[in-house]
């Protein structure tokens, strides 16, 4: 039986809210950057709903809104028209204090370079950020959970990319988030070594119930997913459900 975390809860946007049926809801979500001729739109309105606990993941050809839509459900960014809710609560109208909030207590990042800090150790780097939440995990139990218990003390430099990205793992998991955002994360890594990059996210969706969203380009990976979700200029073409999820060490690159 897997090990549920309670969820947090997040501060109130003063505005409209849904009902927290789903983690993620979005209606109409548009993204427009710049105006006029040469204005991108980057998404053209985006419904979706993903709920508690799903693993997601996001394929596209480069520039159909993947990291955009990530960027805006994470609080990195804010969409220009229609709504995002998380957990009912509305992202599109909240605060820059509450975005903050949001970002620094319910949502995790992981991106396609590590952005360690080279000075520091395995641990401090976990520790960085397990500080600044309000129900971390210790920084040692976050890096045995990706298999680098052993090597807490070890510096960037004295460990592999796959290793650096689980220790950026750790360091996303510490904050014991509700939700990982994962933008290409094996984008760097060969395939043997991001193969174990996204067994420790599949083993973290399974046994924490951390809801998982991973952009990739690598197509194999939608065979991990619960969902995968085709998006094409801007918008969601399709979404494929997979029956069963599949391990990442049987998917065939
Ligand atoms: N800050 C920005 N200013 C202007 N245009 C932007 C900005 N950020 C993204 N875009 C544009 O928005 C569109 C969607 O970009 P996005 O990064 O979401 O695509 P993507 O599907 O994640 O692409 P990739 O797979 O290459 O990472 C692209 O045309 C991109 O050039």
């Amino acid at each position: 039986m897997p090990f549920v975390k309670a969820r947090k809860k997040v501060e109130r946007s003063p505005t409209a809210s849904v009902s927290a049926a789903h983690v993620f809801e979005t209606r109409g979500l548009t993204k427009t950057y710049g105006s006029g001729p040469s204005a991108v739109h980057a998404l053209r309105g985006v419904d979706l709903e993903i709920k508690r606990g799903e693993l997601i993941v996001l394929l596209g050809p480069s520039g159909s809104g993947k990291s955009t839509l990530l960027n805006i459900l994470g609080g990195i960014d804010r969409g220009s028209e229609g709504e995002a809710f998380y957990e009912g609560s509305c992202l599109t109208s909240m605060t820059d204090r509450q975005l903050t909030n949001y970002r620094r207590h319910h949502v995790g990042f992981i991106f396609q370079f590590y952005n360690l800090m080279p000075s520091l150790t395995a641990e401090e780097n976990v520790s960085l950020v397990a500080e600044v939440a309000d129900d971390p995990l210790e920084p040692r139990e976050a890096l045995s959970m990706v298999g680098l218990g052993e090597r807490a003390g070890h510096f960037p430099s004295e460990l592999s990319g796959g290793e650096q990205q689980r220790v950026a793992i750790a360091r996303a998991i510490a904050k014991n988030p509700n939700v990982l955002f994962c933008d290409e994360p094996t984008g760097a890594l060969d395939s043997k070594t991001g193969i174990t990059v996204l067994k420790v996210l599949a083993d973290l969706n399974e046994r924490l119930g951390t809801t998982v969203l991973i952009v990739t380009h690598a197509a194999a990976t939608a065979a991990m997913a619960d969902r995968v979700m085709h998006f094409s200029d801007g918008a969601i073409r399709e979404i494929v459900r997979n029956v069963t999820k599949a391990d990442p060490e049987s998917i065939v690159w």
